[in-house]
């Protein structure tokens, strides 16, 4: 299961989760609480593990803008939550020859109708240049780092049905922390799950006891679902 902590802003958080098994550890770029500049990550990221992803947050759709960010901060994955784009996502590709793997964030509102998000999702997980659709919640046009989540029970089905349809990977976020993870993990059998602020003891600053506690209780519903 693909584990991604999400909005570190120091060494000693981004190394924690590392250490404690995150897949990935996440920086956002994007304007936020958590906000960090390309120098601050370029300090952090060459003392993680090689094996760790190292993912920037963008808002922004300037594709010159990501790469040229993801190049200087050692970046080996970039998360875009702008809308579906595929220019940007070919214009991201080209430029660093494929090396960077994409992740597609995809706004589930409480208007989202299920065509809406199916159509979404389904040109997200078939594209060429996507390896993944992170599902966000989106609360009064904002998204990322709400710690909300988005209608699980109105969704779950089609997702599944999507994800199996296509073969995609998908990521579940909004507003997951280390009570809801495993509930989250059973209801939309997931490729991964990705947390920001529910890990946290104040924005921007991680609690080591939520983060061992989200990934232990992760990892174990992966390892129930596996086995039933
Ligand atoms: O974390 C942020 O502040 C943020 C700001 C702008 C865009 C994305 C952001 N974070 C991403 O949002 C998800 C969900 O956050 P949360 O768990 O609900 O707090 C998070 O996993 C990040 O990928």
């Amino acid at each position: 299961m693909f584990l991604k902590i999400c909005a570190n802003t120091n060494l000693e958080d981004a190394a924690l989760a590392a250490e404690l098994g995150a897949s990935a550890v996440g920086f956002v770029f994007a304007p936020s609480k958590r906000i960090v500049t390309v120098e601050q990550v370029a300090a952090i990221t060459p003392h993680l593990p090689a094996t760790v992803e190292k993912v920037g947050v963008f808002t922004t759709t300037d594709p010159g803008e990501i790469v040229d960010a993801a190049k200087r901060a050692g970046l080996t994955m970039v998360q875009l939550h702008s809308a579906f784009d595929p220019q940007l996502l070919e214009a991201i590709t080209t430029r660093t020859e494929g090396k960077l793997t994409l992740l597609q964030v995809i706004d589930v509102a409480a208007d989202t109708t299920p065509e809406e998000l199916r159509l979404k999702l389904h040109a997200a997980l078939t594209h060429p240049c996507v390896a993944a659709a992170l599902l966000d919640a989106s609360h009064g046009g904002a998204s990322g780092g709400t710690g909300k989540t988005f209608d699980w029970d109105a969704t779950a089905a089609l997702v599944r049905k999507v994800q199996t349809q296509t073969g995609g990977q998908v990521l579940i976020a909004g507003g997951l922390n280390p009570h809801n993870v495993a509930e989250a993990i059973h209801t939309f059998a997931p490729w991964g799950v990705d947390v920001a602020s529910g890990v946290e003891s104040s924005p921007g600053a991680k609690d080591p006891v939520k983060l061992r506690e989200f990934l232990v209780n992760a990892r174990h519903a992966k390892q129930v679902r596996s086995a039933s």
